[in-house]
């Protein structure tokens, strides 16, 4: 039994992360889906809470012929203790994937093993231009599963990633 580990701060969850997920699917049994920066949210560019995330991912995961838990992980100062962190709070898992250099470097120092992973469609799936699109009023869903749109729709985040996106140059004092 191997049960693998994937991290992001999914902000949203897009169809490059379920490419890479279906991919990871096929080498594992199981799969820790760790949700970065968990405690990040109502700004640019973490607009969607911890909560919102697990919605996203538990939904968009359903129709996979694979275990997933989705584990929020809250951003601490010290790298240097974050994956003891991370492995306070997930299952146990025997491989970690991530491109992440600074992440890479962190679990490989802890003696576990990671693997990379290809990128898919990179110009336009990464959740930098997603947001972007959101904020523009440009089309973003064919990026993203059907479930993590609806999720979006639910909590009204599309007005909520406007709203934050907004500078209030008029509040700001001895303007
Ligand atoms: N298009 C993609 N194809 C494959 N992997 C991807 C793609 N986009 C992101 N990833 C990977 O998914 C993991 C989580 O990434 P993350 O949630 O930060 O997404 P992102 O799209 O890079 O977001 P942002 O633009 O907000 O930084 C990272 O390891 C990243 O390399
Ligand atoms: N010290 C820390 O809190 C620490 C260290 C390494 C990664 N992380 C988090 O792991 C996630 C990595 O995800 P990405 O690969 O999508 O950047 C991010 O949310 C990042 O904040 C946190």
């Amino acid at each position: 039994m191997t049960r693998g580990f994937y991290i992001g701060r999914f902000q949203p969850y897009h169809q490059g992360h379920h490419r890479v997920i279906a991919d990871i699917a096929e080498e594992v049994d199981e799969l820790v889906v760790g949700i970065g920066s968990a405690d990040q949210s109502h700004s640019v560019r973490n607009p969607f809470t911890g909560g919102e995330r697990i919605m996203m991912i538990t939904k968009a995961l359903a129709d996979l012929d694979l275990v997933t838990y989705a584990v929020p992980l809250e951003d601490i100062n010290r790298n240097a203790v974050w994956v003891s962190h991370v492995r306070s709070m997930s299952p146990n898992f025997d491989v970690a994937y991530s491109n992440n250099p600074l992440v890479v470097r962190l679990f490989e120092e802890a003696g576990i093993e990671v693997r990379g992973s290809p990128m898919f469609d990179r110009e336009v799936l990464r959740g930098t231009e997603i947001r972007e699109r959101m904020v523009a009023g440009d089309d973003w869903s064919d990026l993203v599963p059907d479930a993590v749109e609806r999720v979006v729709s639910e909590v009204d985040g599309i007005e909520r990633i406007r709203r934050v996106s907004d500078t209030d140059v008029e509040a700001t004092p001895n303007d």
